[in-house]
């Protein structure tokens, strides 16, 4: 498998768009739209391997090799802190970190007059980072999803999250009140791969680039 080139395509939101990309970079992307519960798909003749992925498990196989380039959120990049190449903004996949709170909390204060209280989060070294900046101690308590859940129940009383649309925050009753710092989809590489594959890997990054670099950032 050594001259095969291993992409890992993340499922979920950011799947699409990521097809559609490389698609567009010339790479044939056979079978990746069809429903189908597969999670390999080799393509022999053109030397190439997509394989499906947890969105959040994508550096994990990036960084152990099992493939060479992957394409993942920089909000998951930033959470964990693994050992990648980041080489292009895809300008896909936007969405932003911020604190919300309950609407009924919220109003007139900020962000200060809540030290010491709890924060729910899926994105526990974003939110501890942040609050650590700011001279502030909360109490981070990980979660794996429906983050706004959180404070409706008294698990928390606001949380750490990524925000696009807005609508589900304003459909729990939160607001944001602080802004972290916004994220796109970004492609990524192995340090190893990127050596060794890349004669393969180069000319592909430049396609990307030239594809990606005039259009708008976009969720
Ligand atoms: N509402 C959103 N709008 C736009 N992009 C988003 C939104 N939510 C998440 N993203 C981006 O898409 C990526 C994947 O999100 P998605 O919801 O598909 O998977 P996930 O549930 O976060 O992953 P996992 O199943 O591994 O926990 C996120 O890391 C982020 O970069
Ligand atoms: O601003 P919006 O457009 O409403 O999008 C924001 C929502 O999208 C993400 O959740 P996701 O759908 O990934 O589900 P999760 O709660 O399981 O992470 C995020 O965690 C918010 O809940």
């Amino acid at each position: 498998m050594r001259n095969f080139l291993t992409i890992a395509l993340p499922k979920g939101k950011l799947y699409e768009d990521s097809v559609d990309l490389l698609q567009e970079a010339g790479l044939c992307t056979e079978g990746l739209k069809e429903d189908s519960r597969k999670m390999v798909f080799t393509n022999e003749v053109e030397g190439l391997k997509y394989i499906i992925c947890r969105p959040t498990d994508i550096p994990t196989f990036v960084e152990y090799g099992a493939a060479d380039l992957g394409i993942v959120g920089k909000d998951t990049i930033v959470e964990q802190d693994k050992d990648l190449m980041e080489l292009v903004d895809l300008r896909f996949g936007y969405c932003r970190f911020v604190v919300a709170l309950p609407e009924v909390t919220a109003q007139g204060r900020d962000l200060s007059q809540f030290n010491h209280r709890r924060v729910a989060t899926k994105f526990p070294y974003v939110a501890e980072n942040f609050f650590r900046q700011r001279g502030m101690q909360v109490e981070v308590i990980k979660l794996h999803g429906n983050i706004e859940l959180a404070p409706a129940v008294g698990l928390a009383d606001m949380i750490v999250d990524i925000v696009s649309t807005g609508r589900t925050l304003r459909e729990n009753q939160l607001v944001a009140i602080e802004d972290i710092f916004g994220a796109t989809a970004r492609l990524v590489a192995n340090r190893v791969a990127y050596r060794l594959k890349h004669q393969k890997i180069q000319p592909l990054v430049d396609c990307v680039r030239s594809i990606v670099k005039d259009k708008e950032v976009r969720s």
